[in-house]
């Protein structure tokens, strides 16, 4: 059984939309930032002030490829982990990666107390110019996400129909 993987910018709703398709398709589900933090005991605004976003990179990809080494789950990843070409060999060695796309209007509305980069909005659309291509190259289905959880998890059931 594949995995299935969640990418997309920060607040496109990876984490919630994941934990919902679990619920709906029994596959056990994996949030990459939450399984980091509770492994290291730190929260991810602390390893950032502390000690930087390089570090958060390294123990980043320490955990997908730990996660990797299970099948038949769902992994949230962080929104940046497109960034390095090598947790995304990892993730699609036995994964199947979807793209959830979203407004950048919707996603800038949304609470960002604890993403780090997203202290500051402006900042936000910096980040999308950065990872746009990234995304697109990296995912074998895009889904957008423009409407109410319900219709979207249907979306991604049926994109998945046959895949996995
Ligand atoms: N289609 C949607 N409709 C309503 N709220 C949404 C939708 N998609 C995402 N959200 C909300 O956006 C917020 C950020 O989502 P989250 O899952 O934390 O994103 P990510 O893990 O990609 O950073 C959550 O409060 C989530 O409920
Ligand atoms: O976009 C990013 O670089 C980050 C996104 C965050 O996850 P979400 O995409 O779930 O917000 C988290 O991994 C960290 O704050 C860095
Ligand atoms: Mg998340």
């Amino acid at each position: 059984m594949k995995n299935i993987i969640l990418i997309g910018m920060p607040a496109c709703g990876k984490s919630t939309i994941g934990s919902l398709l679990s619920n709906e398709i029994n596959f056990e589900f994996y949030d990459a930032d939450k399984y980091l933090e509770e492994c290291e005991n730190r929260e991810i605004s602390d390893i950032f002030s502390e000690d930087g976003e390089d570090y958060f990179r390294e123990l980043e990809t320490k955990y997908l490829e730990e996660l990797s080494k299970k099948d038949g789950i769902i992994i949230s990843t962080g929104g940046g982990a497109v960034k390095k070409e090598k947790n995304m060999e990892i993730v699609k060695k036995n994964g199947i990666v979807i793209f959830l796309n979203r407004k950048l209007e919707n996603i800038a509305k949304e609470n960002h107390e604890a993403r780090p980069l997203l202290k500051n909005l402006n900042n936000l659309k910096k980040l999308y110019d950065e990872r746009i291509k990234l995304y697109h190259k990296y995912s074998d289905i895009v889904v957008e996400n423009d409407d109410n959880m319900e219709v979207i998890i249907n979306r991604i059931v049926m994109a998945l129909k046959g895949k996995i």
